[in-house]
């Protein structure tokens, strides 16, 4: 088809002080379906960050700055209604970066877009902050209450795994704390991000409250964003040593930090366990999103007498995965972020079997005979027999694939899990609920489900341990992060 009648590519723009201003360098947004070239985005260089920092700093020293915990309740759901109204919209821009199938971009990823902005405007009208009744010396005691104040200007930085759901998780406290905001979404997926900007700007949030640029990590926006001045905190989602790199950038001016970080979750089923929800469960957390969630269990313990029966289960129900287009009827699994992405885990499903893997499904890449082997797709994979210390069974691959190994007794369990860099999530299957309150607190993570995976109350903590995290987030846990705390005492 000659390219003079294909549509335009969009060219995808950064969010500075209200407007939408194209940048110098651009780089290529490529489907991970079929490998073709989709849209240009624009990069930000180290002039165009300053920018949107100082506007961010403009708008807290102008109305921003001045506005009420009501009144930012109110923007944040009139955000919320902006993405609700152009959903389609939201689920297309997901879908076109990520491959996702369309019913996952429905139920999750844009419907989380919305929570996150009800959630937080909500909890930030009605949160409370301490008081004590004090004694002193004198008997005539003191009241010792704190108040929360806007940090300043923040910097989001954000994967391409949950664009839009991990985006907008920070985006919504921050605004609701009074904070103005700068992020900075994943290269891979910049497509609900400006779609984001857009309904913050007909929200009529000032100008400079929400700012957009677009880039890279290293050498790129990510570090110029880090690294500026005018940043007084940094939240960032993404890989484990990305955050290191982070830390160290920020180390100097002591910002605050939240990291959410890598990991390389378990999954332990109990042989009293019901087993169809297990299985069940298990093939959730291992292959939703194509296993990119950093919540998935690449690691899958399960008690000896039903280790057989469980891989078999395992083994028939992954063969059975469908794996095609994102629109497709009952499609299970679309392809990986990026064939860089492919390239990785496809390099792990080898290195299994260097490091002597028993491959009981998958292993290798799906022939579709049409324009998606021109995509990223990996198939769904599952593998046993690795020795506890194997580099499949320790680094995180972030891919479709888990290793299955049984284990005699409560205790093994436990240690096994435990010996980890990682301490993000872990997902306990038991039907003795003794066995659960007794098991979950010995997990070294900052997240466990019991005969559940994945059931989110935005109420509750979120983050890791380990190399998995620094600090929580969500329900109060967002409210002080994106605060600074002042104790007031006053003698009676
Ligand atoms: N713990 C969680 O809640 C959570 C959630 C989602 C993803 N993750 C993790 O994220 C990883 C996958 O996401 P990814 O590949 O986008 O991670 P990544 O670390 O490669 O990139 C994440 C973001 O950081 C930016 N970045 C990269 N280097 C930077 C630097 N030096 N300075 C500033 N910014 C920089 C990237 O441009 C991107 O926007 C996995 O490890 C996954 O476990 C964790
Ligand atoms: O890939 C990681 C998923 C993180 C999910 C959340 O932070 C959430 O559900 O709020």
């Amino acid at each position: 088809m000659s390219t003079s009648s294909a549509p335009p590519r969009p060219q995808l723009r950064h969010f500075i002080n209200g407007e939408f201003i194209a940048g110098g360098k651009t780089f290529r947004n490529i489907s991970p379906v079929n490998g073709e070239h989709i849209a240009d985005i624009a990069e930000a260089d180290a002039a165009t960050v300053d920018a949107a920092v100082k506007a961010a700093q403009s708008a807290m020293r102008g109305p921003w700055g001045r506005t009420t915990m009501s009144e930012r309740a109110a923007a944040l759901h009139r955000i919320a209604d902006g993405i609700q109204a152009r959903f389609d919209e939201f689920v297309a821009a997901e879908v076109a970066d990520t491959g996702r199938p369309v019913h996952q971009a429905r139920t999750l990823d844009v419907a989380r877009g919305i929570a996150n902005f009800r959630t937080f405007a909500d909890l930030a009208r009605s949160a409370n902050t301490d008081l004590f009744q004090s004694e002193s010396a004198d008997g005539l005691g003191a009241l010792n209450y704190t108040v929360r104040k806007p940090l300043g200007v923040v910097g989001i930085i954000s994967p391409w795994n949950l664009p839009l759901l991990l985006l907008t998780w920070k985006i919504a406290p921050a605004l609701a704390c009074g904070n103005a905001v700068v992020a900075k979404p994943s290269e891979e997926s910049p497509s609900s991000a400006t779609l984001l900007a857009e309904v913050i700007r007909d929200a009529g949030l000032p100008p400079g409250a929400f700012n957009l640029v677009h880039g890279f990590g290293g050498g790129s926006a990510g570090e110029f964003l880090t690294r500026h001045p005018g940043i007084d905190a940094v939240t960032f989602t993404g890989e484990s040593r990305t955050g290191a790199t982070i830390m160290k950038a920020v180390a100097d001016d002591m910002k605050e930090v939240s990291f959410e970080l890598g990991g390389k979750n378990a999954a332990v089923v109990f042989a009293d366990a019901d087993f169809d929800a297990a299985v069940a469960g298990v093939m959730r957390s291992s292959f939703t999103n194509s296993g990119q969630v950093c919540l998935c269990s690449e690691r899958v313990y399960v008690e000896r007498p039903i280790f057989e029966r469980f891989v078999a289960a395992m083994k028939e129900k992954t063969q059975a995965l469908k794996v095609g287009y994102p629109a497709e009827d009952n499609v299970d699994m679309g392809p990986l972020i990026s064939h860089g992405h492919r390239d990785k885990v496809l390099s792990y499903y080898r290195l299994a079997e260097q490091e002597g893997a028993t491959v009981v499904a998958g292993g290798g890449v799906p022939h579709f005979g049409d324009e998606r082997d021109r995509g990223a797709y990996v198939q769904p994979t599952i593998w046993t027999g690795l020795p506890d210390d194997a580099r499949c069974v320790t680094e995180e691959i972030f891919g479709p694939v888990c290793h299955i190994a049984p284990f005699e007794s409560e205790d093994e369990a436990v240690r096994r899990i435990n010996d980890s860099q990682y301490g993000l999530a872990c997902a306990l299957w038991t039907s003795d609920l003794k066995r659960a309150h007794r098991v979950a607190p010995q997990i070294e993570a900052g997240l466990v489900w019991v005969n559940t995976w994945y059931l989110r109350d935005l109420r509750t903590p979120f983050g890791g341990v380990k190399q998995s995290g620094l600090g929580r987030e969500g329900g109060r846990y967002s409210l002080d992060f994106y605060s600074e705390i002042t104790n007031i005492c006053i003698k009676l």
